[in-house]
């Protein structure tokens, strides 16, 4: 599977609505603490928005809804999937992208046969507080060499100036989060991320 190099994450589907139409392919929504008629609503506008651009959506966390919405898509953390039916995601067809941090956690996904690997924090990140230490960029390239043929997706603390480091030591997809949302002129930063992944796509 090839996904596209420039993923980006945001809490709601105003985001989603406001920030594809310029271009974006591939866009995870990932909402924390909404409740479940909020948060259905929250799928079902993303997955329009998503549809009518020919963007990928990517349902972080709540697989359950994710199916029953008709998606095609989620992400899952390690804590995720120890509470997920792996078989229940992929009977319904769904594509499944997980989280890594450490060799124990890769060895754990490898095994269920997910559809992209993310890494993380290559960088520091402000989203939320993680343990572990940034990665770097070499630890990009291990992974690349452990998760292959899979897709890699590179995670924390991203810009458009840290891409050309993290694609050339092997990552193929980029997700980024605050640069955008919290950037001063989020749709003109989305307008450089999408030039500046291009020669990746
Ligand atoms: C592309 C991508 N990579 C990693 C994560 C983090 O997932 P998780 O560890 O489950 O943490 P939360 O995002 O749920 O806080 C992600 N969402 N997307
Ligand atoms: C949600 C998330 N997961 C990570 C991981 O390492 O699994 S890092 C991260 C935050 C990404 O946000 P930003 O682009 O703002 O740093
Ligand atoms: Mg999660």
């Amino acid at each position: 599977m090839r996904l596209d190099p420039f993923y980006l994450i945001v809490d709601s589907a105003a985001w989603i609505e406001r920030l594809v139409p310029l271009g974006v392919r591939l866009v995870q929504l990932r909402i924390k603490d909404m409740d479940e008629a909020a948060l259905r609503a929250e799928i079902r506008a993303a997955k329009a928005t998503c549809a009518r651009h020919g963007c990928q959506l990517v349902v972080n966390d709540y697989w359950r809804i994710a199916i029953e919405e008709g998606c095609d898509f989620v992400h899952l953390g390690q804590e995720d999937l120890a509470a997920a039916d792996v078989g229940a995601i992929r009977r319904a067809g769904l594509k499944l992208g997980l989280s890594t941090h450490d060799h124990a956690e890769l060895r754990t996904a490898l095994a269920a046969q997910p559809d992209y690997v993310a890494l993380g924090p290559v960088y520091p990140t402000i989203l939320k507080k993680m343990k572990w230490a940034p990665q770097g960029l070499d630890r990009i390239a291990e992974w690349k060499r452990l998760v292959d043929p899979l897709p890699l997706v590179a995670i924390g603390g991203l810009t458009p100036e840290r891409l050309a480091g993290v694609f050339e030591h092997g990552a193929d997809g980029a997700a980024v989060v605050t640069d955008i949302t919290r950037n001063a002129d989020p749709d003109a930063r989305t307008r450089e991320w999408i030039a500046a992944t291009a020669r990746w796509r």
